[in-house]
């Protein structure tokens, strides 16, 4: 039997590891951001006339996720609100929303009005656009006094989305002539280093008055993120610059993201306590590796739309009853048609819109598509899930809509239309 007082005992004696580990979670805002120090430089120069009461030009800043924009704009934010505290000037507004959860113009203008005044707020929807608009120009005269930031986080998803959201991005780019004593900037945050493409060029010379790129770190620039938050994070003797190297080259072999490099220390960190080890070694690096990747795929599959997550079903269900034999796109397709009468509501989805969504689950690496050819029958497409069938079962068991499902044995194994017996190809009729 566990023996838990003897683990508590023990983990509070031996507890050598951690100083103080919220200095290596993403929210933390460390006192130096190394190697960033042209993009403080240019936001800094670019907001700095809030200073003298100006309005200064919008910014949109790209760059891959883990790159430092948020903190960047943190860093200046604070800099620049202490600025104003000591100069006796009114401290700029600051609303920052992502526009993953804010996810159309309409919530993007009700949850401004309502960080500035939650006491009367606009409803989530229901009004129109117009009057949305007009309340908010009230609001920002009403309580900003010199300049509101509003941080689009994320700005890619929010014009994705949908159409209308130009528009509205239009006139929020374009409300200072409306306004009578309140200015805003807008800052908007993009991962997507293209987006600019995507974009109504009315909207881009408004918004993009100010680009700043965020390139990704490379692994020696990792390595002295790494060190500077560990040296306040772990106790003496927890680690040694190797743990460190690792774990930057791991991140940097990603896309050097710097909140990955973050998390494997931490996590590599948390299990060698757990462990009650003396300190963190290169396995609990990669134990912390295979850890994150689980956890992101959960949150990918638990994210994505109910067709998505039936075709992934239909991959589960081929491989689970015909071990060993390759899956191809139509016998997926057969497959995904019988669980698809049995989700009540769902629609049926064409042959040619099933093999886009496994070319996009492909790309998110959940699965691994390859094109081979077959000589005189043409090229097929070969699936194979790239991670084991229990993952995925609980990846998708939360979702009720699936739950008598797990166990299906699709009728299209049995059936002489199946594209393959062992491995040998048969030509579907
Ligand atoms: N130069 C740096 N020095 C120290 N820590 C950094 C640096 N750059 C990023 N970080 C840390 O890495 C983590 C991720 O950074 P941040 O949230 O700013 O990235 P991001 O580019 O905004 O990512 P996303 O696009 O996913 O929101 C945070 O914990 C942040 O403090």
């Amino acid at each position: 039997m566990f023996d838990i007082e003897n683990y508590f005992e023990n983990f509070v004696k031996t507890n050598k590891i951690f100083e103080e580990r919220n200095i290596l979670r993403p929210e933390f805002v460390p006192k130096i951001l190394p190697h960033r120090d042209i993009q403080i430089r240019k936001i800094a120069e670019i907001v700095a006339c809030t200073l003298k009461n100006s309005k200064p030009s919008n910014i949109f800043l790209f760059g891959k996720t883990g790159t430092g924009k948020t903190a960047v704009i943190n860093y200046v934010k604070d800099h620049l609100n202490n600025q104003c505290r000591n100069s006796d000037i009114h401290e700029p507004k600051w609303v920052s929303l992502n526009c993953q959860q804010v996810n159309t113009g309409y919530r993007v203008l009700a949850r401004i009005c309502n960080d500035l005044d939650p006491d009367d707020p606009v409803p989530i929807a229901g009004w129109p656009i117009d009057v949305v608009f007009d309340k908010l120009i009230e609001k920002l005269d009403t309580f900003v006094h010199g300049i509101c930031f509003i941080i689009l986080d994320e700005i890619d998803i929010l014009v994705k989305k949908m159409a209308k959201s130009h528009d509205i991005l239009y006139n929020l780019a374009r409300i200072n002539s409306r306004l009578k004593h309140a200015k805003v900037n807008i800052i908007g945050i993009s991962n997507v280093l293209n987006f600019k493409n995507a974009l109504d060029p009315r909207v881009l010379s408004s918004l993009g008055e100010e680009e700043i790129v965020f390139p990704a770190y490379n692994a020696n620039e990792l390595k002295e993120i790494l060190n500077q938050r560990a040296n306040s994070a772990f106790q003496n003797g927890a680690l040694t610059l190797e743990i460190i190297s690792l774990c930057a080259a791991l991140a940097a072999k990603e896309h050097g993201d710097a909140r990955k490099a973050l998390d494997l220390l931490r996590k590599a960190g948390e299990l060698a306590e757990r462990r009650q080890s003396p300190n963190i070694t290169p396995d609990f690096v990669y134990f912390a590796q295979d850890d994150i990747e689980k956890d992101k795929m959960k949150e990918y599959c638990e994210s994505l739309p109910l067709q998505n997550k039936t075709i992934l079903l239909s991959i589960y269900s081929m491989q689970k009853y015909r071990s060993g034999n390759a899956i191809i796109t139509g016998d997926v397709y057969t497959c995904y048609l019988e669980l698809q009468k049995q989700i009540p509501g769902l629609n049926k989805l064409s042959q040619r819109r099933v093999s886009e969504i496994i070319r996009e689950l492909d790309l998110s690496g959940i699965l691994n598509a390859q094109i081979k050819s077959n000589g005189r029958y043409g090229r097929t497409k070969f699936i194979n899930l790239n991670i084991p069938l229990e993952n995925l079962n609980t990846f998708l068991i939360n979702d009720n809509r699936l739950n008598d499902l797990f166990d299906y044995r699709p009728r299209c194994i049995e059936s002489n239309t199946t594209c393959f017996k062992g491995q040998k190809y048969i030509k579907l009729g």
